[in-house]
């Protein structure tokens, strides 16, 4: 039976937003990019097209600093064109009561221990955070299906609370354009793309803790039939830019 080629996924986490240059937990609290973050994102777009790897479909999630970056990179691509589907489910991790507090003084109050516990752990939450808080989106009327269904929107997440509300998009909607044999491009965060990559390379919980992505440098996946990828890890486009990067967001806080 002919089958069609299994597409390609590229991953791209946001330029730097103005809370990463500010060193605060972000979350699901809907910053812009700085002009750092949207010269990530035009670079990101020009290594798209140096390495001929046009996206054909566009999946982001619903906080601007993955849209615009999504948009900047597609307009550098000339993929701007391309159809796009937004989604709650490619969101951050939503940080709790951590939102908007500052990742330095966080370490100086908790310590090392509990601060990589809630930043790294695959399954301790932050304490949830209040609603109608400052930093809170349970008035947001981008989730309005969330908080009228039977369970509200997340108040905190954990790393597993992400791989368990990201898969069921990636197997209904991103799944169907890899089978289709469509470039597929996902603009995502730093711990919603954790989750998927542990989910595509089988990382275990303790080892996802060491795995950091950067910012701005798309993230190439070939995947098999079984959707499993070619090269372990995927490649990122500019490795030593990308290795860099992790590092430095690996050593946030300090
Ligand atoms: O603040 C956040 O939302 C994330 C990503 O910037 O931070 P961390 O890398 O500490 O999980």
């Amino acid at each position: 039976m002919w089958t069609m080629s299994t597409g390609t996924l590229v991953l791209l986490r946001h330029g730097e937003s103005e809370w990463n240059a500010l060193n605060l937990f972000t979350g699901w609290v809907d910053v812009a990019l700085t002009e750092k973050g949207v010269g990530e994102a035009i670079r990101g777009g020009e290594l798209l097209r140096e390495h001929d790897l046009l996206p054909d479909v566009l999946h982001t999630s619903l906080l601007r600093r993955a849209i615009s970056t999504a948009h900047l990179a597609l307009d550098a691509a000339d993929r701007l064109w391309i159809p796009v589907r937004r989604d709650w489910r490619l969101n951050e991790r939503h940080y709790g009561a951590l939102q908007g507090k500052d990742k330095k003084q966080t370490l100086a109050e908790f310590g090392e221990e509990q601060f990589m516990l809630w930043r790294r752990s695959y399954d301790t939450p932050p304490p949830a955070i209040e609603r109608g808080s400052e930093f809170s989106q349970d008035a947001d009327p981008r989730y309005a299906h969330l908080e009228d269904g039977p369970d509200g929107g997340p108040l905190t997440e954990c790393l597993a609370d992400v791989v368990a509300r990201l898969l069921p998009y990636w197997e209904s909607a991103v799944v169907p354009d890899l089978r289709a044999g469509r470039t597929v491009l996902v603009t995502a965060h730093g711990n919603s793309l954790r989750a998927l990559v542990k989910h595509l390379d089988g990382v275990s919980d303790e080892a996802i803790a060491g795995l950091n992505i950067p910012t701005g440098i798309p993230l190439r996946y070939d995947l098999d039939d079984d959707l499993r990828p070619v090269t372990a890890g995927g490649t990122y486009l500019d490795p030593s830019a990308a290795a860099a990067a992790a590092d430095a967001v690996a050593h946030q806080g300090r």
